[in-house]
């Protein structure tokens, strides 16, 4: 459950100056329990596809859809995680991941007992009472991947949600979402301007030009990740330093260089 596709999918903008075509033939297909991420330039239009599997907008041509449904508003299928924690200031960590078990109209023992799980899962046990302006800010992105994993959703999607994290809090971060999303896989779509963070955390790495947005090439990590025995690495420095990482890393960079390269041209 949470297969996503894409097909032949375009959004064009009016605006004042003319009408601005930011999608343009867009094909992708990610699987069920899938983790894909997706990188390219400023303006390709990564926000806006996320932003059609979420519901929250729709192609102007084409059409994207979950489990062979086209989408065409939220639901709890799919949850999102912002750069933005938006977690309410006013409410605990437990207040936050449990709202969203109330809005779905969950019974109030189960809601208990999922967030209790999913505390002890996300390290946060001793934060439960705590609010947010008492957290860190790796703290914070820690809530809201437990609320969006507490709903239970088939498709989770997350739009540079550790962006604003610092460097070795991020580090930190990339290692539990690795380890939660082999534990408890769900079908990701994952955008990052980090190249090493794709790499490390997908399956598969969906690269974007832009002018008009379109996908431009995607690269099959999980085959190189299972015949090195990455996840035999504990550590991502010990990963990154692998001779196949370095590869992939490189030829991702490669291929957003054309991009910048004929940008500037
Ligand atoms: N509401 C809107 N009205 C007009 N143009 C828009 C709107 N939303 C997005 N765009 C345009 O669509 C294009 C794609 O935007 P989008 O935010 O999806 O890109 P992105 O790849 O996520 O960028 P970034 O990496 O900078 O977040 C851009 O050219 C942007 O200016």
């Amino acid at each position: 459950m949470g297969a996503i596709r894409f097909d032949n999918v375009g959004r064009v903008y009016g605006g004042k100056q003319g009408s601005v075509e930011a999608l343009k033939g867009v094909h992708l297909d990610i699987a069920d329990k899938e983790f894909m991420a997706v990188v390219g330039p400023s303006g390709c239009g990564k926000t806006t596809c996320l932003r059609f599997v979420a519901g929250f907008d729709q192609p102007t041509s084409g059409t994207v859809s979950v489990d062979d449904v086209r989408v065409t508003s939220p639901g709890p299928d799919r949850a999102v995680v912002f750069q933005q924690f938006a977690l309410m200031p006013w409410k605990t960590v437990r207040g936050n991941i449990e709202l969203g078990l109330r809005n779905n109209g969950i019974a109030r023992a189960e809601r208990d007992d999922r967030i209790e799980r999913i505390l002890a899962l996300m390290n946060l046990t001793s934060y439960a009472d705590a609010f947010p302006h008492q957290l860190s800010g790796g703290m914070q992105q820690r809530v809201s991947i437990a609320r969006a994993y507490v709903l239970d959703p088939d498709v989770l999607l997350m739009d540079e949600p550790f962006g604003a994290l610092d460097a070795q809090t991020r580090v930190v971060m990339q290692e539990e979402l690795v380890r939660l999303a082999r534990r408890n896989p769900r079908t990701v779509m994952f955008i990052t301007h980090a190249v090493e963070e794709a790499v490390y955390l997908a399956d598969r790495v969906a690269v974007m030009a832009r002018q008009p947005g379109r996908i431009k090439e995607i690269l099959d990590i999980r085959s190189v990740r299972e015949a090195e025995r990455w996840d035999e690495h504990e550590k991502i420095e010990d990963v990154m330093d692998l001779e196949s990482f370095v590869h992939l890393r490189t030829q991702i960079w490669r291929s957003l260089r054309q991009e910048k390269a004929m940008e500037i041209a």
